[in-house]
Parts: structure tokens; sequence; C-alpha cells
């Protein structure tokens, strides 16, 4: 046994506490493996009060690894889940009577992810309803307490710091979305994770992970590739906001008994509830928040709504948070490289077909349509004396139709899947792509959807994008929904 142990570290070794395993365990976690050495197991019994009535750990390999897991062990055991969420590395660190030797520290690492492991797989065996995409509660029953949706990112690390200075009890949840790069920029890596609880604990805020990468493969994934399959030109954010984010924080946030839910994303909730535009108008994210059902809407606090970016980033490095400086977020947070075509050709199997004009006249092939998307200028191959753009795709037939841009002009739209938060005669205005400005409109019901009657023609409307209404002042969001296909059923 090295000297450079202090004597808790010692005491643990000689006299672990908690060794063993929990039979029928409420959740397990490991961390690290057992080919390069080193490795930690913990296995919990929670009880319906939330409290962990036995935690049991193993370890295998160095010693740091043994008195890490046996103090973290004793540490936990007995508290709420909530209160063994926010240990944190310092606090087992003096549990162990100090940092462990340099080259050591692993094991206060080990023994925390195998921790938190443990809770992620209990969330996971409660969260069917969560799976099968059931509904919540309207948390009104819930103490004034906010689960905050933490990407790892600035913007969300100030989110739950603004709320926490307002006096809000607050669990922060990072979300396993993808399996995402070691190492990358990417949400979902197991780095981003760590990093993202470090962040929590370092405001002193609990962290959960919730594990919902099968969600998000069925109901963002594939429909992001089945989108481009069928000729629709698909907003992953926004699948992700009808689907996955606001329903796992509102679950997490049911079953422990907190009111609201929050993210980082640039929004106000007003009255009503309904949706407004933020301070700042350039980081304006209302356009991907249409989906986000009204009673959740209710519950949500957008913290960030009332500030500038710039105010924000200032924020975090005046508390002396490391994220202050992470970079900005890429459009597709899973695809790292930024190439959705590929993504999508890797998936799915292309079948070449004709490039046509309005007439039908064939002008050309190409090698799938899912390599088309409406607007589109560049890679047509085709060669014409004026621009040529894809005004339509077509997959039953696989083609892609092209014409001159006055032929993308488009001035009625049919949108579906639509939710609203303010009566639908007030939409005066409507958005139909991330990047645009909204123009006027009209709308009204139309067989199985909304027909918009856009009273300033907009160029390229890709099915399958966003119509975000908007009041007449452009203040607040009175719905959205989904463009569709005229001659789809
Ligand atoms: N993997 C995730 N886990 C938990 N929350 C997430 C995750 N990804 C996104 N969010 C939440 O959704 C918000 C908006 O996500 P978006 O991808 O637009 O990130 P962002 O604006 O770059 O924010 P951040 O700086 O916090 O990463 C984030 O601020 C965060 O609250």
């Amino acid at each position: 046994m090295p000297e450079r142990y202090g004597p808790r570290v010692i005491e643990h070794l000689v006299n672990p506490r908690n060794a063993g395993e929990v039979s029928g365990p409420s959740g397990v976690g490991e961390a690290g493996n057992a080919a390069c050495g080193d490795q930690v197991r913990f296995t919990l019994a929670v009880g319906e009060d939330l409290r962990l009535e036995e935690v049991r750990y193993r370890a295998y390999g160095c010693a740091a690894c043994i008195a890490a897991g046996s103090a973290l062990a004793e540490l936990v055991e007995g508290r709420t889940i909530i209160g063994a969420a926010r240990v944190s590395r310092g606090e087992l660190q003096e549990a162990l009577g100090g940092p462990l030797p340099p080259g050591k520290e692993h094991g206060v690492t080990l023994a925390l992810d195998a921790l938190h492991r443990a809770f992620e797989d209990y969330w996971s065996r409660q969260g069917d309803a969560l799976l099968a995409g059931d509904g919540f509660g309207d948390g009104s029953g819930g103490r004034r307490g906010v689960v905050a949706a933490m990407s790892g990112g600035v913007d969300s690390a100030v989110t739950a710091l603004l709320l926490k200075e307002r006096g809000y009890e607050v669990v922060a949840v990072t979300f396993r979305l993808h399996d995402g790069e070691p190492g990358s920029r990417s949400c979902c890596s197991p780095d981003t994770v760590l990093f993202a609880r470090e962040t929590a604990h370092q405001m002193g805020i609990p962290h959960f992970t919730l594990n919902l990468r099968e969600l998000f493969d069925r109901r963002v994934m594939r429909d992001f590739v089945g989108s481009y399959a069928a000729g629709r030109t698909p907003n992953p954010c926004v699948a992700c906001n009808a689907h996955v984010k606001f329903h796992a924080a509102a679950f997490l946030a049911d079953r422990l008994g907190l009111r609201h839910v929050a993210t980082g994303h640039y929004a106000r909730v007003g009255e009503g509830p309904c949706l407004e535009r933020p301070e700042d108008g350039r980081k304006d994210q209302t356009y991907v928040l249409w989906p986000v059902p009204r009673e959740l809407l209710g519950r949500t606090i957008f913290p960030l709504g009332d500030y500038r970016k710039d105010e924000v980033r200032r924020m975090a490095e005046e508390r002396g948070l490391a994220v202050a400086r992470t970079p900005e977020s890429q459009d597709i947070c899973f695809i790292p490289d930024g190439d959705y075509r590929s993504f999508v050709r890797r998936r799915v199997r292309s079948e070449p077909g004709e490039i046509v004009d309005r007439r039908g006249r064939v002008l050309g092939r190409h090698a799938g349509v899912v390599n088309f998307t409406v607007g589109q200028r560049r890679g047509l191959g085709v060669s014409a004396s004026t621009p040529l753009y894809v005004t339509e795709v077509r997959p039953e037939s696989r083609q892609v139709v092209v014409g001159s841009r006055r032929e993308l002009e488009v001035r009625e739209v049919l949108v579906r899947s639509a939710n609203w938060f303010l009566d639908p005669r007030e939409a005066a205005l409507v958005q139909v792509r991330y990047n645009s400005e909204p123009v006027p409109c009209e709308v009204e019901r139309g067989g199985d959807g909304w027909e918009v009657r856009l009273l300033e023609p907009v160029f390229g409307v890709a099915p399958g994008q966003s119509a975000v209404f908007y009041t007449r002042d452009g203040t607040k969001v009175v719905g959205g929904g989904i463009i569709a296909r005229r001659d789809a059923a």
C-alpha cells in the first residue's frame, strides 16, 4: 500500500464500508473497465420517497478506486436521490481527507461516474411512460423547483445559475440523445456529459443524466432520414422539442415533485401561456419552439429570454464558469461534421431518377431524391442559360422538378399537425423557413389542416419545414405546424 495515501483513505481500505451488491437493485452503474484494470460498480435500492435505502459498491483495481467507492457509498446511503446527485468531486475528496495523490484522482472520477450511471439506470427503469410518449402532469402540486436541461454549453449553464440565484430549487439534467463522439463537441459525447455534471456541481446543483437514445432515435433521427427519402426537408430541432426534450424534463420534474422545467433557449413565456420573442433578436429560437405542448409551456421558464448572448457569456465569465468560452453548438447536434447529405445517404438506399422541368421534359438524371431539397440551386448537374432551382421533389416517381426562380414563388401553403398557443385568428404573419423574415398571411381551416394565404410571395417553401405564425405586431407566437405537400395524402 503506497504511503502516499492519507489516513482516511487507508481507513477505507482496511475497513471498507458498504461493499457488496444490493439484491434486486433499482439501479446499477459501472465505470471503468476490467481490461484496463480499474472498475467501480454501484447498486442501489431507492425507496418510494426517493431515498437511497441501500447503496453497495464493488471496486476492482487500484486502492484509490476501492477507497473512493467506499467513501462515496457511505456518503450517499440514506440521502435522497437529489441530495446524493449533488455530491461533487470536492465533497468526495474531502470525505477521503483531501485530494488523492497525483495519478490516483481517477478513483474519484470512476466512483462518481459509476454512481451517476446507477442513477441513470434507475431513471431508465422508471421511464416506460416517457418512452411511450405518454403525458406529464401540470406541475401544480410540485414544489417551487425546476428541472434545468443542461447540454454542457454556456447557455444552459447560465440558465441553471440564474434560476438558482432567483431562489428556485434547481436540478440539472443532461440527455444522452445519440452516441456522439468522444472528444467531439457533440452535446452527448461522454466527455460533455461529465463536463455538464461538473459544471452543475460547481454551482452546487444536483445533476442527473437521462438516457434518451431510443426515444431520440425513434422520434428524431429516423424521422430526419425518412423525411429526406419522402421528399421533405425536416427540422430535427423542432422534432426534438416536440417529442423529446421538454417531455423528458417534465418527466423528471414530475418524479422529483418539482413544478417547472427550463432550457437555455432564447424565448419568453408570456400570459396565456404563450410564446414570445426574446430580448436578443439575433438569437431568437421561437421558430423551433412552436411544438411545445401548451400545458408544458405553462410550466416552462426560459431565463435567457431577457438577456443578450454577450451578457450571458459575461455572466458565465464573472461567475468563473468553465463553460464561458465554449463555442456555439453546431446546427444539427447528431451530425457533428455538418454533412447531413452524407449522413442521410449512409442510411437510405438512393435510387436514380430523372430531373424534369415543370412540363415533364427530361433535362437530366440524378442519383437519388435524398440529395435534393426545394430551393436548392447547386449540384443539380443540369446546365441551362438561366439559373435553375429545385421546385419540387417527387419521391413516388423519383423525379426532381427544376425551374426558374419565378417558379419557386409560393402564395399558398398547407399546414398540418398544428399546435396553437393563441386563437388561430390572431395569426397575421408567418415564417416558413428557419432563416427568413415572416410575411403577412391569412389562415383558415382547410381539409385536414390549415390553408395559409401568403400576402407576399415567398420563394422556395419546402414541405417538412415549419410554418410559424406570429401576431400582427410580430412579438408573440400564435402557433405553428408542418408544411405539407399539396398532393400528399
Ligand atoms: N443533450 C442535452 N441535454 C440537456 N439539455 C439539452 C441538450 N441539448 C440541448 N439541451 C437544452 O436545449 C437548449 C437549446 O439547445 P441548443 O442545441 O439550441 O443549444 P444552445 O443554444 O447552443 O445552448 P447551450 O449553450 O446550452 O448548448 C439548451 O440550452 C439546453 O437547455
